[in-house]
């Protein structure tokens, strides 16, 4: 049987997938909007980002911005063998690419690349769902969550999201990973002072 999490999980999945290819690229432009206007670069800033999929709020312009504005940018690429584990490996433009189990686009494993997960100063999630305590529900892999308790406490965790993510039922797991920011088209939403008493 589905635990509840997994229909809920389902349930925004389903949700995601219904928006219309013009309203999705409407929405993406102003999620991008929105992080310029909240989102100040400084130079060799530590930022982990994500390659998006088809589904998931639109990255690539999000990258492009931060790379022009001198930022260094890392993004997660599925630990060959330690299971469940993220690493994360700094782009320009000789990076390669590959595509990992999931068939998610990612960076080809380069050692001298690598960014240790506590230094990354701010970090942009995937997510499939998030509540109104700004708790995340991811692809139920974990691999968030596991990355949760390696980042820095200054670590500022920012959610790309479209409103219908937005979950009322989502009862999280304590090892939820907790945003400070989640950007939707409609919203800014920040959670400061979150009570988070797994880290
Ligand atoms: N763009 C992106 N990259 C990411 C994540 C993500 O959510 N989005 N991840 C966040 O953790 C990690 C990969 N985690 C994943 C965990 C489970 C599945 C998965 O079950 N995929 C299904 C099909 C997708 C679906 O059901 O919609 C499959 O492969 O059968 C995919 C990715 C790392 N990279
Ligand atoms: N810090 C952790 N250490 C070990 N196991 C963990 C940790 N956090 C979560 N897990 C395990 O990972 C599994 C998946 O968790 P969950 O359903 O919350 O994934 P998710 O956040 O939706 O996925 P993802 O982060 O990959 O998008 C659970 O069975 C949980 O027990």
């Amino acid at each position: 049987m589905q635990n509840i999490k997994d229909t809920i999980r389902n349930n925004s999945k389903y949700l995601r997938k219904s928006l219309p290819d013009n309203t999705k690229k409407l929405f993406d432009n102003i999620i991008f909007e929105r992080f310029k206007y909240n989102f100040n670069i400084s130079q060799n800033e530590i930022y982990a980002a994500y390659i998006s999929t088809s589904v998931e709020v639109d990255t690539s312009k999000i990258i492009k911005f931060l790379i022009n504005n001198s930022a260094c940018v890392c993004l997660p690429i599925i630990h060959p063998f330690s299971s469940n584990q993220l690493i994360f490996q700094q782009i320009d433009k000789n990076t390669k690419y590959s595509k990992n189990n999931y068939g998610i686009k990612e960076p080809t494993l380069k050692k001298s690349k690598i960014i240790t997960s506590s230094n990354i100063q701010k970090i942009i999630v995937p997510l499939v769902g998030y509540n109104s305590e700004g708790r995340r529900l991811g692809m139920g892999g974990g691999y968030y969550d596991r990355l949760y308790s390696q980042l820095s406490t200054e670590c500022v965790t920012i959610g790309l999201a479209y409103d219908l993510q937005y979950n009322f039922n989502f009862k999280h797991d304590k090892w939820d990973m907790p945003f400070d920011y989640v950007l939707t088209p409609s919203k800014t939403l920040n959670w400061k002072n979150h009570d988070i008493t797994s880290k």
